[in-house]
């Protein structure tokens, strides 16, 4: 099985991206095609395994030890459902992945059988970080929810992290997240 660009979801799907209804601030200026020199946001692929996207998969949590083979099994995968979009910005001069994040989209019946956009693991590289990739991550997967008709999106996240979400618009809201760990 070999490492190559293609992409896990449509790029154009971030091309379309209607930036002008982006209520985010920028300065300066970045968006999903400009997102800053020497930099490209653009959906994952195989070939970004090489490229140190576990390196910062890394920085959130424990990412287990991947093999290239389960790495693309699993690509294949989520590419298969079209329910995945994993969103990576890469440092093209220094062919590294520097920060990613996913959208996932779950399937209702209840809501006149509605899809809701589940975002999940937003890091930036620790050396990156304050340069408003985050915030650009995350206004483009909200975007991309909307453009992909999502009723809503949602997250869980660490306490420390909630004001970064706020200003997104999340509220936290008063339901409890439980979950049941089965292995870590
Ligand atoms: C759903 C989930 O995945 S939750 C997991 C979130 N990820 C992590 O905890 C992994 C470790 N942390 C990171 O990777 C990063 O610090 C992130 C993703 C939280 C933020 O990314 P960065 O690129 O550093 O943030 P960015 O530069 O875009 O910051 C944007 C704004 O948020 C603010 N900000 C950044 N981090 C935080 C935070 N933890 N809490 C509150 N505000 C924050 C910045 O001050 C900035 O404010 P401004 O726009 O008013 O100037």
């Amino acid at each position: 099985m070999l490492l190559d660009e293609t992409p896990l979801f449509d790029p154009v799907l971030l091309q379309e991206l209607d930036w002008s209804s982006n209520t985010i601030s920028f300065s300066p200026a970045i968006s999903p095609s400009n997102p800053g020199e020497g930099l490209k946001l653009r959906p994952l692929c195989t070939a970004d395994f090489s490229r140190g996207f576990f390196k910062v998969l890394s920085q959130l949590t424990k990412t287990g030890d991947v093999t290239s083979e389960l790495f693309i099994k699993k690509f294949d995968h989520m590419k298969k459902t079209g329910d995945y979009y994993v969103v990576v910005v890469e440092d093209t001069q220094l062919g590294q992945i520097i920060a990613t994040a996913t959208l996932i989209t779950e399937h209702k019946f209840i809501h006149s059988c509605a899809k809701r956009g589940r975002v999940e693991e937003v890091v930036v590289t620790d050396a990156c970080r304050g340069k408003q990739l985050g915030k650009l991550l995350v206004a483009t997967l909200i975007q991309l929810s909307k453009k992909l008709d999502c009723y809503k999106t949602t997250l869980e996240c660490a306490p420390k992290n909630v004001a970064f979400y706020e200003k997104f618009g999340y509220k936290a809201s008063d339901e409890t997240y439980m979950q049941c760990r089965f292995f870590d």
